[in-house]
């Protein structure tokens, strides 16, 4: 068995010494043994609690780690260590970060499938997909260390030789809380542009998935970043409400579900902080007939099944227009059946496990709804057991096709965050964009056709952060990402993000005598 305490040293040898069985860890074997807290440039044991949570291999049902969650005093250390580095890191130039940035980039490319394997490990998405994940990850940082060095305000003209000029600048210690979906990938869309843009961070993983952001503090530290510049603490809700509260911290930025962001953005208000919120989502695919049947279904299957469908942003909503519904709805189902689900550590698995078994009977509940309220099941929605005895206590499920369903439909309206597709036939562009906007959910949207003048019509109209034409959850770091309506605010990724993560100072300068009027 290795051991996670290994796994981190083991990782720090040159490549040529590291075992080959790091990487190619398997199933069943992985425990925590290191402190999952990081401070001041180094793993450390919570300076006080504020609980215990258990971290499960999805795949097993195994306790892979029992960890302290962090209380008032840890929360207080963490933050008083990154403003120390705030300090330092914040009089750095752009270049002179940007450089940080690319090796700590660098870095997670050459690590690529350790960190993919202990993300598989502790999310249960496949490897294949992990791999994908950890690739947005490393690009992240690096769009990031591209645009601080570039980093610059204005020169403005004013009358009489005098002028101004804008300074863009950090806001200082920023709080990053994470989703369970997508571990590392979260950490990193925040940790770079709040790095680039010359603050510190302090970040707080979901309780579900405490281990692989450990690897990412290491490597920032390895990188070059000063001891403290990112800190994580490790909690729930309380170690959330501790690092919101806290005076000392400039601004928060939230991904997780919508009750959460709402309780986050009430305790921002009082600090007056600026929040990012990156909520859920319950986002429609629209397909019209003219559309490329093969790709079509190719995307709503990408729209769906990824990380066994607990993505934000899957468009679980599939509109169909109604002449293609029953060749759609054919090629669908065949393709869901065929999905390889189980050991998500092996090469052609394609769907594993769900995160917890709450969360596995939650999903299982909205179909069981679904058929009370009169919808048919094509396939799927039942529990799944490998027969690999090893995996016989996974959270696995089978993804499922819905049909016959209504608009009014908790399937419908609700966000699942499991493998979950609800087919909804259409007949008219004006009908289907009503329903499709009838949220208040807002995050993102996919729309299927030829009709290219259709297509941009169509995304104009639809109330959404983030839309698709002809392809669906694909997310290039260059592109913002966030939602509209109750699916949050603020942007990730792009050009844009450095603006959430920095405040505008201008400045005036008079180059003639004060004219008072006094
Ligand atoms: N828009 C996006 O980019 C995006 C990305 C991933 C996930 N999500 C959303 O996240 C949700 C699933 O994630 P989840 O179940 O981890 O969400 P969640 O809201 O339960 O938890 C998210 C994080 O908030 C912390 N938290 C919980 N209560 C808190 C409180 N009172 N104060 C401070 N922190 C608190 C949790 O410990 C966790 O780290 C889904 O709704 C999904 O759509 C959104
Ligand atoms: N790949 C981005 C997905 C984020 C939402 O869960």
């Amino acid at each position: 068995m290795l051991l996670g305490a290994g796994l981190a040293a083991l990782a720090r040898l040159p490549r040529s010494l590291r075992p080959a069985s790091l990487a190619a860890m398997s199933t069943g074997t992985f425990v925590v043994s290191q402190p999952l807290n990081y401070r001041g440039g180094a793993r450390v044991d919570p300076a006080d609690s504020s609980g215990t949570e258990k971290a499960f291999e999805p795949a097993t049902g195994r306790v892979i780690a029992t960890f302290t969650c962090s209380g008032e005093k840890e929360v207080n250390l963490a933050v008083q260590d990154a403003k120390a580095a705030f300090k330092i890191w914040s009089q750095k130039s752009g270049m002179e970060r940007c450089r940080i940035l690319l090796e700590a980039a660098r870095i997670i490319r050459e690590r690529k499938d350790e960190i993919a394997t202990m993300e598989t490990i502790n999310n249960g998405k496949s490897i294949f997909e992990a791999r994908w994940d950890i690739d947005t990850s490393w690009q992240c940082l690096e769009y990031f260390a591209g645009l601080a060095g570039s980093m610059a305000g204005e020169y403005i003209q004013l009358p009489g030789g005098s002028f101004g000029y804008t300074r863009r600048e950090p806001l200082g210690v920023c709080v990053g809380i994470g989703a369970w979906n997508y571990p590392f990938q979260i950490a990193c869309w925040k940790s770079a542009p709040a790095l680039a843009c010359g603050n510190a961070m302090v970040f707080k993983p979901s309780p579900f998935t405490p281990a692989s952001v450990l690897l990412l503090a290491e490597i920032y530290t390895e990188a070059g970043v000063p001891p403290g510049l990112f800190n994580v603490v490790q909690g729930g809700a309380a170690t959330g409400q501790l690092l919101c509260q806290h005076p000392d911290v400039a601004k928060v930025s939230f991904t997780g579900s919508v009750p959460t962001g709402m309780k986050i953005m009430e305790m921002a208000a009082k600090g007056i902080k600026p929040v990012t919120l990156e909520l859920g989502g319950k986002s429609p695919l629209i397909i019209f007939s003219d559309c490329d049947l093969e790709n079509v279904v190719k995307g709503a299957m990408m729209a769906n099944f990824l990380t066994q469908g607990e993505v934000c942003c899957n468009g679980t909503r599939v509109f169909v227009q109604r002449e293609i519904l029953d060749e759609f709805t054919r090629e669908v189902v065949k393709r869901t059946q065929k999905i390889k689900i189980g050991d998500p550590l092996l090469e052609d698995t394609r769907m594993g496990p769900l995160i917890n078994r709450p969360h596995l009977e939650r999903v299982l509940g909205f179909v069981k709804l679904a058929k009370e309220q009169g919808a048919k099941v094509l396939c799927g929605g039942d529990v799944h057991v490998p027969e690999d005895p090893k995996l016989k206590d996974g959270y696995y499920m089978r993804p499922c096709v819905l049909t016959n369903c209504r608009d009014d439909m908790t399937c419908v309206k609700e966000e699942i965050f499991g493998p979950v597709m609800s087919i909804l036939p259409f007949d008219t562009e004006a009908e289907v964009l009503e329903r499709a906007n009838d949220t208040s959910f807002g995050l993102a949207a996919g729309v299927f056709t030829r009709d290219i003048q259709r297509a941009h019509r169509v995304v104009a109209k639809l109330q959404a952060g983030v839309c698709f034409i002809n392809n669906y959850n694909v997310s290039p770091v260059e592109l913002p990402f966030g939602g509209y309506k109750k699916s949050g605010f603020g942007r990730e990724n792009g050009r844009v993000a450095i603006e959430y993560y920095s405040q505008l100072k201008t400045v005036c300068v008079e180059m003639g005598e004060v004219e008072s009027v006094f």
